[in-house]
C-alpha cells in the first residue's frame, strides 16, 4: 500500500537530520503500528510520506510514485496527533460541514453521517458540542472527521495516546471493524507496547531509521526479548548503526504484501460550493461566540461613540462652518483675524477627528483579520489535505471579513457625520472609511495567512495599526526623505485625504487650507490607493493560505 524508499528529512539546509534514509512498506487492509520511543521520528515518517514535510527520496501509494500530498487525495486521509475541530459546533454539525466540504452528492452525504455516527459510537452524543466531549470521545470524532471522503487509508498520529484502557479499546475495536468489514488500511503511531496484538504489521522508528517492519511474534524473536514491553531497553543496548546495519543485513523479507489496487474517492465539491460552506460554517460560529460578536459589535458601536465625544465641544462652531463654501467667506476670514483663528482651529479639530475615525477603524480592521487564518491554521491544514481548495478557503476569508468591515465603516461614516454633521459628498466618504477598514483587515489577514502563530500574526497588526499616526504624518511632522518612503503604505494618510477631499466643496476645506498649503491626495486616488492595498492584503491571503505550515 504506502511504502518509502531512502526517505530522509533535514531540518534546515544545514540543520540535523531528523529522518536518515527511512525504507518502509505498510501492509494494505490492515493495522500497521508505528512505533518508537519518544523523539525518534514517527511523526516525521509519517509526514514526509505524506508530502507535509519536504523530503528527499521516494513515496509510493499502491505501486505509484507519489510526488506531492495533493498525489493521495481521495485515497488517503490524516488524522493528526490532537483531533482537531471546532470547539463551537455539535459533533452533528462538525461531520456535516466536513462532509459538505469533502462529498458532492447529497444522498451519500446523508447516508455517510448517520454510518459514522453510529461506527465512531456516538449517535448519541451527535448534539453534543465538540468542545464538550471526552478525550475518547473527541479521538473518535477525529476518526469519524477522516472517514467522511470514504478514504481507504488512514494514518492516525497517536490515536489512542493519553486515553484510558476503555476508550483505547474502543477505537481499536472500530478500526478493527473497518478494516475488516471495508478492507481499510490503518497506519496508526501507537505509544502503549501492550496493545501491539492487535495490529498486523509493525514497524520500529529508532532515532530517525526504520530498524525493523514484520509482526509482532517476528518483532519479539528478531529483538530476542519475551515480550514487546522490552523492546526499547533492548534498543539502548546498542547505538543506531548497529541496528540500521543489522536491518539492512537482515534476511526478513518484508516485501511480503500482495499490493491492493488503488481505490480513489469522486473529486471534492467545486471551489464556489466549498466557499459557500465555509462562510456559512463561519457565520455559525461567530454567532456561538459569544465573546468575539460581542467584542466586534462593541468595537463597532462604541468607536464612532468616542469619536462624537472628542467633537461634542466643537460641534456647534462646526455647524456653523460647515455649510457650503460661499462667496466672500475667505474675504472674510483674512479681514477678520478672529473668525481666521476659530477656522484654524475648527480645521484642526476635523482633521484630528477625521483620523481619529480612520485610526479607530484600522484597529478594527486588525480585530477582523489577525487571529482569522492562524487561529484555526492546523484545521485548515487537515481539511486541505481532505480535499479543501486553498483558494475556496482565502476566499471564504476574504469575503466574511471584508463584510463585518463594510459594515463597520458604514457605520462609522453614518453615525459621525450625522451627529457632527459633516458636510462633503457622503459617497466618497463611505467609500473611503469603508475601504480604509476594509484594506486593513486584509492586510491582518494576510499576516494571519503568512504566520503559523495567531499572537505573531496579532502583534504585528497591532504595530501597524499603532504604525499609522506617527508615518502618515498628519499630526506629527515626518523627516521630509521619510514623507513618500512611509506615506503610500500607510492605510490612514490615504483615509484622512480622501475623507478630507471629500470636503473640497465646503468651507472646512477653506478653512483648513488657511492653515496649510500641503497637498491633499483626491477622493479618487485615496480609494485607488486604499483598493491597492486590498489588493496587497488580498495576494498575502491568498498565498499564504497555499504555503503549508503544519505544526
Ligand atoms: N522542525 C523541527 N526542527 C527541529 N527539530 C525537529 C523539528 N521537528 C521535529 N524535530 C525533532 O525531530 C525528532 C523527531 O520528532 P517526531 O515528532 O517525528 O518524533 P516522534 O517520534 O513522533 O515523537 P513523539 O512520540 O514524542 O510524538 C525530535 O527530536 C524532534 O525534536
Amino acid at each position: 500500500m504506502l511504502s518509502c524508499k531512502e526517505l530522509s528529512v533535514d531540518v534546515g539546509p544545514n540543520g540535523p537530520r531528523i529522518l536518515d534514509r527511512a525504507t518502509a512498506q505498510f501492509k494494505g487492509g490492515a493495522l500497521n503500528a508505528v512505533i518508537g520511543p519518544s523523539g525518534c521520528g514517527k511523526t516525521t515518517l509519517v509526514k514526509a510520506m505524506l508530502g507535509i514535510l519536504p523530503s528527499e527520496g521516494e513515496v509510493s501509494y499502491a505501486g505509484e510514485r507519489i510526488y506531492k500530498s495533493s498525489d493521495l487525495q481521495g485515497m488517503l486521509s490524516f488524522a493528526p496527533q490532537f483531533s482537531i475541530a471546532h470547539e463551537r459546533l455539535t459533533v452533528n454539525e462538525a461531520l456535516q460541514y466536513a462532509l459538505d466540504l469533502c462529498v458532492r452528492d447529497g444522498v451519500v452525504k446523508a447516508k455517510r453521517i448517520e454510518e459514522i455516527l453510529k461506527r465512531i459510537g456516538l449517535d448519541e452524543h451527535r448534539t453534543k458540542k465538540v468542545g464538550d466531549l471526552s478525550g475518547g470521545q473527541l479521538r473518535r470524532l477525529g476518526l469519524g472527521l477522516e472517514l467522511v471522503g470514504d478514504p481507504q487509508c488512514m494514518v492516525c498520529d497517536e490515536v489512542t495516546s493519553g486515553l484510558d484502557p476503555k476508550s483505547e479499546d474502543q477505537i481499536l475495536e472500530v478500526l478493527q471493524r473497518l478494516r475488516d468489514e471495508q478492507e481499510k488500511t490503518f497506519i496508526c503511531i501507537i505509544h502503549n507496547l501492550a496493545k501491539l496484538e492487535e495490529f498486523d504489521w509493525i514497524t520500529v522508528v529508532y532515532e530517525g531509521v526504520v530498524i525493523f517492519q514484520g509482526e509482532l511474534e517476528a518483532l519479539n524473536r528478531y529483538f530476542d526479548i519475551p515480550d514487546a514491553l522490552h523492546l526499547y531497553d533492548k534498543l539502548n543496548e546498542h547505538d543506531i548503526e548497529y541496528w540500521r546495519e543489522r536491518w539492512k543485513g537482515s534476511d526478513t523479507d518484508v516485501a511480503v504484501h500482495s499490493e491492493i489496487a488503488a481505490v480513489k474517492a469522486p473529486p471534492p465539491p467545486g471551489p464556489i460550493a466549498q466557499t459557500w460552506t465555509l462562510l456559512l460554517r463561519r457565520a455559525l460560529l461567530f454567532k456561538r461566540d459569544r465573546g468575539y460578536w460581542l467584542l466586534t459589535l462593541g468595537i463597532t458601536i462604541g468607536f464612532p461613540l468616542l469619536v462624537t465625544i472628542f467633537a461634542w465641544d466643537g460641534i456647534p462652531q462646526l455647524r456653523g462652518l460647515s455649510m457650503d463654501s460661499s462667496a466672500g467667506f475667505m474675504e472674510r476670514a483674512s479681514e477678520d483675524l478672529r473668525y481666521r483663528i476659530d477656522a484654524m482651529e475648527m480645521a484642526s479639530l476635523v482633521t484630528g477627528l477625521i483620523l481619529f475615525q480612520v485610526i479607530l477603524l484600522t484597529l478594527m480592521g486588525s480585530n477582523n483579520g489577525a487571529r482569522e487564518i492562524a487561529g484555526e491554521r492546523q484545521l485548515y491544514e487537515k481539511e486541505r489535505f481532505a480535499g479543501l481548495s486553498a483558494g475556496a478557503y482565502a476566499s471564504s476569508k476574504l469575503i466574511f471579513a471584508s463584510s463585518v468591515a463594510i459594515l463597520q465603516g458604514l457605520w462609522m461614516m453614518l453615525f459621525v457625520r450625522y451627529i457632527c454633521e459633516f458636510p462633503g459628498v457622503a459617497s466618497l466618504q463611505a467609500g473611503v472609511l469603508v475601504l480604509c477598514c476594509v484594506s486593513m483587515t486584509a492586510i491582518c489577514l494576510g499576516f494571519s495567512a503568512i504566520f503559523d502563530s495567531a499572537d505573531k500574526a496579532s502583534l504585528l497588526s497591532v504595530y501597524l495599526v499603532g504604525f499609522q499616526l506617527p508615518l502618515s504624518g498628519i499630526v506629527l511632522a515626518l523627516p521630509e526623505a521619510l514623507v513618500w518612503v512611509c506615506r503610500p503604505f500607510i492605510n490612514a494618510y490615504w483615509g484622512w485625504g480622501g475623507y478630507f477631499s471629500s470636503m473640497l466643496e465646503t468651507r472646512l476645506y477653506d478653512a483648513y487650507r488657511l492653515e496649510s498649503s500641503e497637498w491633499i491626495p483626491s477622493a479618487g486616488l485615496s480609494l485607488a490607493v486604499l483598493g491597492l492595498h486590498f489588493v496587497l492584503g488580498a495576494v498575502m491571503v491568498f498565498w499564504g493560505c497555499q504555503q503549508k505550515r503544519w505544526n
